[in-house]
């Protein structure tokens, strides 16, 4: 009776001194709590460092301030209680009322509290478990905090596009886009203003809107951003940036946005005069990526929240992952398509959730290849509606086809990676991945777009043979059970088409009737991951599938000199010559350069004077779930709204194969 009047008193007294008190006790609570009440999941790295906080602060702390700790709790478990952490009301509401959100998930309740405190975070947490509202609402909080002015609508109108606090990077627009809305609906009922600034949308009328209303909040995607920046007409500046949130941290600091990324920290206002708190989020957070982390946050001032415990796979135990290995690529779109019709068929019985699936294809020239054998020889027959997004399309196309496959209670959406990461359209039921995934990560991001917050899902990957050893190293551990019912996978080409299984026939004579510059890109993305060991043995396959499955007298010719670059130089069965089926080099150029580890450069989020003797990363690289060590950094799919690509990328970048062997993934059971 007394501790809960206490509780009630404390809450009382709390509510009404915050944010002040917030801001001072967060790391007192924060650190008694983890001290006292250590978590199974939540991973705490520097623990001397918050032996130091913990001293300094509680002597700042009143003892009768130490019920508090009863009430704000350092895991708040509920949104209605993050008002007794400071948080305006305003934005609670919008939780609340707006998005109608009762409970934070397990990441919310780990991460919130941290990083309202200023800590900066790096933080791994399954896909669909709710990380954007992690960093937005500390984030949004802490420009409300700053300046208490802007708890109320009426501040929009002093708004200013030169005021930007918070700057959120996010890889692909359409992740931009949902980030920026998602936010615009948390400052509903603030003065707080979100823009958005992604490519391929047209900057003239982004800087209009942003002159005219202000921005506190940007989401961009690099290369918007960087533009932005540099161009001195712009007015877009953010001389009191306090917060940058990497959102899909792992793919932000791989190599492709590296260069950018710097370009952009050279820009903003050196950490030294105006401190910023980073924010690093992700589903995964391979080994080498942690390497990379120590250079965005304040070594002596980060936590890393770790959400998926020790011996947890970094998938959902309710989607469950199949295998359709198949005995060459040629059976490959076959299965595809009696997967999609037998998927379709058990959709129907009752109680089953509708049919949404995402297929992910290698490139962008197979995803236009698959899209149009589907609308050609099975659309009609399966009643399902499809849709086809890569890069290569306007803008204006992509936000289409992501808007309506949103709203779509039963479809199809034929994608190459932009919609890998991040995207939260409702109720996939399945994830369809066809070929060998970039890598594990990718493999995990694009399974995660199903099997949301609470939903159920299922994901298949149908392979070619050749791609199985591949896969069965980089996914090892993961619980992928292969399937063997699937008959067009194992399904023999060379047979009279009288004989063949019909859904081959139909693949096949589709296939045969799209343009020959359609099926040639196709061919050659083909390449974009082999090596030497399998190399000899694609070639094979290929034409297999032109030859004996399509009835083509041969394969697309290759340009000997593209044949070396892509380290075809010592295979036999290639058709050498200039390009007879108008391919072009569709997927472009995706070699990527640049130094791993970026510059050495003080003003880059701390620079290195600021990394304490004492390693707090060491530590942190076993926390890591999931990722293991990338053998396979190069990538020459469509992975993100970068520019050049290749049909193969640094084939020294293969790493060192040795180290995962020693991680604690078990066999795979394919
Ligand atoms: N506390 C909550 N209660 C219920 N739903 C929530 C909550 N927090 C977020 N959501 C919803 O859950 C869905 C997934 O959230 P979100 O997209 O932030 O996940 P994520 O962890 O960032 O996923 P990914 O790793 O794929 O990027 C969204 O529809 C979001 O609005």
């Amino acid at each position: 009776m007394f501790r809960q009047s206490l509780k009630r008193c404390a809450h009382l007294r709390v509510a009404t001194a915050a944010p002040l008190l917030a801001r001072q006790n967060l790391s007192l609570l924060t650190s008694t709590t983890r001290s006292s009440r250590p978590t199974l999941q939540t991973t705490t790295i520097k623990l001397s460092n918050l032996f130091v906080r913990w001293h300094s602060e509680t002597a700042e702390a009143s003892a009768s301030e130490q019920p508090i700790e009863d009430v704000a709790p350092s895991h708040p478990t509920r949104f209605d209680e993050l008002p007794a952490l400071g948080v305006h009301p305003n934005l609670v509401k919008s939780i609340t009322h707006g998005m109608g959100y009762e409970a934070l998930s397990d990441v919310q309740s780990k991460t919130i509290v941290p990083a309202l405190n200023g800590t900066d975070l790096v933080a791994q947490a399954k896909t669909g478990t709710g990380k954007t509202l992690g960093f937005l609402v500390p984030v949004l909080q802490r420009m409300l905090q700053e300046d208490p002015s802007l708890g109320t609508r009426n501040a929009r109108y002093n708004a200013r596009a030169d005021d930007i606090r918070g700057i959120v990077l996010s890889p692909t627009r359409e992740l931009a886009e949902q980030i920026a809305a998602e936010a615009e609906k948390l400052v509903a009922g603030t003065g707080l203003v979100v823009q958005r600034a992604v490519g391929g949308t047209q900057k003239s009328r982004m800087l209009e809107k942003t002159r005219r209303q202000g921005c506190h909040l940007l989401v961009a995607t690099p290369g918007r951003l960087n533009d932005l920046l540099e161009d001195p007409r712009s007015g877009i500046r953010a001389p009191n940036l306090a917060a940058i949130v990497l959102d899909e941290a792992d793919r932000m600091l791989d190599v492709g946005f590296r260069g950018e990324l710097e370009e952009i920290v050279n820009k903003l206002p050196d950490v030294r005069e105006k401190p910023r708190q980073t924010l690093l989020f992700s589903a995964t957070i391979p080994k080498d990526v942690i390497q990379l982390a120590r250079q965005w946050v304040r070594a002596d001032n980060f936590d890393f929240i770790q959400t998926i415990s020790q011996g947890d796979t970094p998938t959902h135990e309710k989607v469950q992952q199949h295998i359709v290995p198949c005995r060459s690529w040629g059976n490959v779109l076959p299965a595809l398509f009696e997967v999609i019709g037998k998927e379709v068929e058990s959709a129907q019985q009752p109680g089953a959730m509708p049919f949404k699936a995402m297929v992910f294809l290698p490139s962008v020239a197979l995803v236009d290849l698959v899209s149009e054998t589907y609308h050609d020889g099975f659309r009609s027959t399966c009643g399902v509606p499809a849709l086809m997004i890569h890069s290569k399309l306007s803008q204006a196309q992509r936000s289409k086809a992501s808007d309506k496959f949103r709203t779509m209670k039963s479809g199809i959406l034929f994608s190459s990676d932009v919609t890998a990461r991040g995207m939260d359209f409702p109720n996939v039921s399945h994830v369809i991945q066809v070929g060998a995934p970039p890598d594990r990560e990718q493999y995990i991001h694009r399974l995660g777009r199903t099997g949301r917050q609470d939903k159920t899902g299922q994901g298949w990957l149908i392979l070619s043979e050749v791609d199985i050893p591949i896969c069965r190293s980089e996914l090892r551990g993961l619980p992928i059970v292969p399937n063997r019912e699937i008959e067009s996978a194992a399904a023999e080409l060379a047979t009279d088409p009288a004989e063949r299984l019909q859904i081959v026939n139909t693949t096949m004579d589709v296939l045969k009737g799209v343009p020959k510059s359609s099926l040639g890109a196709a061919y050659m993305s083909l390449f974009a991951r082999v090596n030497r060991s399998n190399a000899q043995d694609r070639v094979n396959e290929l034409r297999e599938w032109f030859v004996d499955g399509m009835g083509l007298e041969g394969t697309p010719r290759m340009a000997s000199n593209l044949a070396q670059k892509l380290g075809l130089g010592k295979v036999t069965g290639l058709n050498f010559g200039n390009d007879d089926f108008g391919s072009g080099n569709r997927d472009g150029d995706r070699r990527r350069s640049g130094s791993r580890f970026g510059r050495d450069d003080d003003r880059s989020f701390g620079g290195r004077d600021s990394h304490r003797s004492r390693d707090p990363f060491a530590s942190l690289s076993s926390e890591s779930r999931g990722g293991g060590d990338r053998a396979y950094k190069s990538y020459r799919g469509d992975r993100g709204d970068r520019g050049d690509r290749s049909y193969r990328g640094d084939r020294g970048d293969r790493g060192d194969r040795g180290d995962r062997k020693r991680d604690r993934y078990q066999e795979t059971s394919f």
